[in-house]
């Protein structure tokens, strides 16, 4: 495989591209920023619907005012009033409209972007990261991040802002009216807000053990129904669901705790509210009754009061909300958000399709920092073109050699280089891009057989797919499925069986045709004679083709150029395979074993192989 091209790594493996993955701040501003003309208009809609709101209080004064006779040109006044109430009210709604229009626009756009740029980064992450993450939870969390962002996002714009302009409106009305009533509400309002804040925040333990616990309890839940197929297995569907009850109890004892707790701040408050409303409202009589205020000044000053106080619970509620909305972002990004652990370096080049050639130098790798390397001090080289088995007992490093070639981990120790190229000095896709990999599972998506088969070639012609399935055996029966190639497969491929899903495994390789081919077990679950069909298509169809087949059975490799067997994590024997079944060693053993033929060895391979006599 020839190299010309360079380039930096895809943007989502820049440094710069997670800038704003750092912290919650960046990652919220990042979006309002993205969308900054949106959240300005909807931040001017918020602030004049609630000013609005407090000038219709004031109308409300002007025009009882007016009624009472207490204002010069009694009627004229009245009219003016009321038309300007009105109109007021007419302006506040068609802004709070306004306000819900561009703020449904903004927060579900930012969220569609948010939830990209977050699985376009999880992408970047290792296997490793997914066999210690569970894809539903990863899943959850991308929605749930959108959803937390447009809650905050709704949260400061409609319980946030109108509060603190009603507190700045009251301020100003209040001033008019009596500056001591205003410095009382000015001192009063503030400390409430301080006390209800302080007692929310003393409370949080109550609500992180509760999030913890719904957390474990939803998590158990999955577990429970995910393995399903044991608990009927097994008649284990009584105790299941008696241990599922107990932690459901558990569950609603803790979140008694948080919410009780909550309960009691919101009865103090409204005690609280009962003596500071009652204390104004006495005092706007009484100054009433001394003539020193107007009837109309009694109703806004016990409007704008109840306003208020209402105002600012609903504000420390909402900080509090607000809390928990960061700190669930802000988890998320530690989880997801975290720089990948493999990343194209700056200046990898796209590996061009091309030759096929494998070589490991020297190569060593463990899992664990500390522990038994999986693959050690290898070395390994398979010209272009080759078909080559690998065999060997479970836990050989047959499928950690695999990986290694797909770099979906670094060596250690070394150096694996496909096409003549260090697998590290070229971009991940490109180095996937002239690979086709089998595993043993095949991932099947919730989706057609034929969309599944077309993952491996996104261009391919339906012709090319159906001539893909047929080298692969699936014809056959996706003929036989209700709705054919377009039969929806169920999730991860559930309503196939699984030789069946190893089947549109081998289609995905045929369609895509990758100069290197990997098969890790690919042929398992299928009976022998298909086992040999497919066989036979992989050496006619994939004449020019590196073919890498990890197997345990050896009759799936017998037409192979050559066989590697591994032990330990290392190569023990290489050779043909008949070759090798003549030497008393590892291969020669195994197959004896497979064969049945303990006593004859090399004749049986040859008898049931009749087309390999002459190797
Ligand atoms: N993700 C992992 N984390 C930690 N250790 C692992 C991981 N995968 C494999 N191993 C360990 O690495 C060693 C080699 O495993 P590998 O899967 O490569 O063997 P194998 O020859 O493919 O086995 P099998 O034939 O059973 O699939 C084993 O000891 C295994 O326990």
């Amino acid at each position: 495989m020839d190299e010309r091209a360079c380039r930096p790594g895809p943007p989502g493996d820049a440094e710069g591209a997670r800038d704003h993955l750092g912290s919650p701040t960046q990652f919220i501003w990042h979006y309002i920023s993205r969308w900054r003309a949106h959240f300005a208009a909807l931040a001017a809609a918020i602030l004049l619907a609630a000013s609005c709101a407090v000038a219709v209080q004031f109308e409300m004064k002007l025009l009882i005012d007016a009624m009472a006779g207490e204002a010069p040109h009694t009627h004229s006044a009245v009219w003016a009033a009321l038309t300007a109430f009105i109109g007021l009210i007419a302006a506040e709604s068609l802004l709070w409209r306004v306000s819900g229009w561009i703020g449904c626009k903004a927060t579900l756009g930012a969220g569609v972007e948010m939830r990209a740029d977050l699985f376009s980064h999880l992408g970047g992450h290792p296997i490793s990261y997914f066999l210690e993450n569970r894809a539903g939870s990863l899943g959850q969390r991308i929605t749930a991040t959108a959803g937390n962002f447009g809650a905050l996002a709704n949260t400061v714009t409609w319980r946030i802002a109108p509060p603190c302009v009603d507190f700045a409106g009251a301020m100003v009305v209040f001033s008019m009216i009596d500056w001591r009533m205003a410095l009382v509400l000015g001192t009063a309002v503030p400390a409430i807000a301080v006390g209800l804040l302080l007692l929310g925040k003393k409370g949080k333990p109550l609500h992180k053990a509760y999030a913890a616990e719904a957390g474990e309890t939803a998590g158990e839940l999955t577990d429970v129904i995910s393995n399903m197929w044991a608990i009927k297995a097994f008649s284990a569907r009584v105790p299941e669901g008696e241990r599922l009850v107990e932690k459901f109890r558990k569950e609603a004892a803790i979140q008694r705790r948080s919410w009780m707790y909550i309960e009691r701040i919101r009865l103090l408050f409204d005690v609280v509210l009962w003596v500071v409303a009652t204390t104004i409202l006495c005092w706007a009589v009484y100054r009433w009754q001394e003539r020193g205020i107007t009837s109309g000044d009694v109703v806004i000053v016990s409007a704008l009061t109840f306003r208020i106080l209402h105002g600012v619970r609903d504000l420390v509620l909402s900080l509090v909300d607000i809390g928990q909305q960061f700190g669930f972002i802000e988890e998320t990004l530690s989880l997801i958000g975290s720089p990948p652990l493999l990343t194209d370096g700056l200046g990898s080049c796209r590996l061009q399709r091309g030759g096929g050639s494998i070589e490991f130098r020297d190569v060593s790798f463990g899992y664990r920092a500390a522990g038994e390397d999986a693959i050690r001090n290898l070395k390994l080289c398979i010209p272009s073109g080759q078909k080559v088995g690998i065999v060997g007992p479970s836990g050989a490093g047959k499928s950690t050699l695999i990986s290694l070639i797909q770099r979906l981990y670094d060596a250690q120790e070394g150096e694996v280089l496909v096409g003549g190229r260090s697998v590290r000095s070229v971009t991940q896709d490109s180095l996937r891009d002239a690979l086709a990999v089998v595993p043993q599972e095949v991932s099947l998506f919730h989706r057609s057989v034929m969309e599944n088969i077309r993952i491996a070639r996104p261009s391919a012609t339906d012709e090319e797919i159906f001539a893909a399935a047929r080298a692969a055996l699936c014809d056959g029966f996706v003929q036989g499925l209700p709705y054919g190639y377009h039969t929806v497969v169920g999730e991860r491929g559930a309503k196939l069986s699984g030789g069946q899903r190893q089947r549109i495994g081998l289609a995905r390789a045929f369609l895509k045709m990758a100069p290197i081919v990997i098969f890790d077990e690919a042929t398992s679950a299928l009976d022998s004679e298909s086992e040999i069909l497919l066989q036979k298509a992989v050496v006619d169809l994939m004449g020019g083709h590196t073919v890498i087949a990890v197997a345990h059975r050896i009759s799936s490799i017998l037409a192979f150029d050559r066989v590697l067997v591994m032990q330990n994590g290392t190569v023990v024997e290489d050779g043909r395979p008949a070759d090798l079944l003549q030497q008393a060693g590892h291969f020669r053993r195994i197959w004896r074993l497979q064969s049945g033929a303990l006593g004859n060895g090399a004749p049986a391979f040859q008898e049931s192989r009749p087309e390999l006599h002459g190797l």
